[in-house]
């Protein structure tokens, strides 16, 4: 499929489970997040696939409507007795009846998040899933996206937070595929893929020098468990 401008000739088959869009600045994550989310319509091509997708996308404060953070989470989880549980669940609460608009960016990655997956989608869609996130914001992110059960995109350049969480990567170039596979095998080509504008992060890039795992090592860090 095409987007003008944006993303040009992509075929792209997503697997089952969840999957890293990977890529520089620019080279059509978000945009193939909003064909996924059906969100946008290609220019030329179809997709195909889950209608109901869940999405968080890259500035969480647009989805925001208000007053406050329950009232916004109970109108995706159906209802305050179950917002206040996710927003618990989150360590969240203590913002439940603040103005989601006040929250800070960490925040309110937490609240688009737990908006995108609490109305039973078929599939969820993550822009930027790590941004503003501390490393107990990750750690909690890392294990829900492990716990969903459906299938997931997570778009960014976190090298390390993809490699813990996805099975499958695809990295875009210019609005192009230039990768698509298994994440380990992506990860293992990366260092000599210096034109993709992306470079391994802390954990896989010790991993990939000591010889050692850098699935293992990126799920160690974050505590996932498979
Ligand atoms: N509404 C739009 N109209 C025209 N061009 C757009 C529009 N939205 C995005 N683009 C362009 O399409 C290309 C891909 O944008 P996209 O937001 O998908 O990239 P990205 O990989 O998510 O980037 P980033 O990592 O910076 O968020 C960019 O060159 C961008 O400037």
């Amino acid at each position: 499929m095409t987007v003008r401008g944006r993303l040009r000739d992509v075929t792209l088959s997503i697997p089952r489970g969840v999957t890293a869009i990977l890529g520089a600045n620019g080279s059509g994550k978000t945009t193939l997040l909003k064909l996924a989310a059906r969100l946008l319509k290609p220019d030329r091509g179809s997709v195909e696939g889950p209608r109901r997708v869940g999405a968080a996308l890259q500035n969480p404060y647009l989805g925001f409507l208000g007053p406050t953070v329950a009232e916004d989470l109970a109108r995706t989880a159906g209802g305050r007795g179950e917002a206040l549980k996710l927003l618990r669940e989150a360590g969240l609460e203590y913002a439940s009846e603040r103005s989601p608009y006040t929250l800070s960016m960490g925040e309110a990655r937490i609240l688009s998040v737990l908006m995108a997956i609490s109305w039973g989608p078929e599939a969820v869609v993550i822009d930027e899933p790590t941004s503003g996130l501390d490393g107990s914001g990750k750690r909690w992110l890392a294990s829900l996206i492990a716990r969903l059960g459906v299938p997931v995109l997570v778009a960014g350049h976190d090298i390390d937070f993809a490699a813990a969480v996805a099975g499958w990567a695809v990295i875009l170039r210019d609005g192009r595929v230039r990768v698509s596979g298994d994440m380990e095998r992506v990860l293992r080509m990366l260092p000599e893929e210096t034109g993709l504008g992306l470079e391994p992060g802390p954990a896989v890039k010790a991993a990939l020098e000591r010889g050692l795992d850098p699935l293992c090592t990126a799920r160690c860090v974050l505590g996932v468990t498979r």
